[in-house]
């Protein structure tokens, strides 16, 4: 939970992200479970010994997944971070982690607010 100045909670879709270094701090356990309520369909998997956020989008076809893949992608062009993608008929999987330090950072998690801000306003459209 990140407070500003005058004590107000700042959510992760109003966070950016910050340059991380290699040796930057991992999310810790349980700044992850306080994070991740934030976070309705995300979770946490380990690949390759690395930890990730993971969601599944649903979509009704091959060219809505496609759009919002691509919103995905000028995101993470946007904030110099990128995540792993899957492409399918009707499903986007998007898994979030920071190659720098082989698992989570606080970026992760605010990318993976700012990327069910787009899947809203996408089936808002
Ligand atoms: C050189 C470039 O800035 C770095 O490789 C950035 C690019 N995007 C990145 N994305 C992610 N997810 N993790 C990184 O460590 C990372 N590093």
């Amino acid at each position: 939970m990140k407070v500003n100045g005058r004590g107000k909670v700042v959510k992760l879709t109003e966070q950016s992200c910050e340059a991380c270094q290699a040796g930057a701090p991992k999310v810790s356990a349980d700044e992850q479970q306080a994070l991740l309520p934030e976070l309705p369909g995300w979770e946490v998997i380990e690949l390759g010994g690395e930890q990730q956020l993971q969601r599944e989008y649903r979509f009704r076809n091959f060219a809505e997944a496609q759009v919002f893949t691509n919103q995905v992608a000028d995101l993470a062009e946007s904030e110099n971070h990128h995540p792993a993608i899957l492409l399918e008929w009707g499903r986007v999987t998007v898994r979030w982690w920071t190659h720098k330090i082989g698992g989570l950072h606080r970026n992760d998690f605010i990318m993976a607010a700012r990327t069910d801000s787009l899947f809203e306003s996408c089936q808002a459209d």
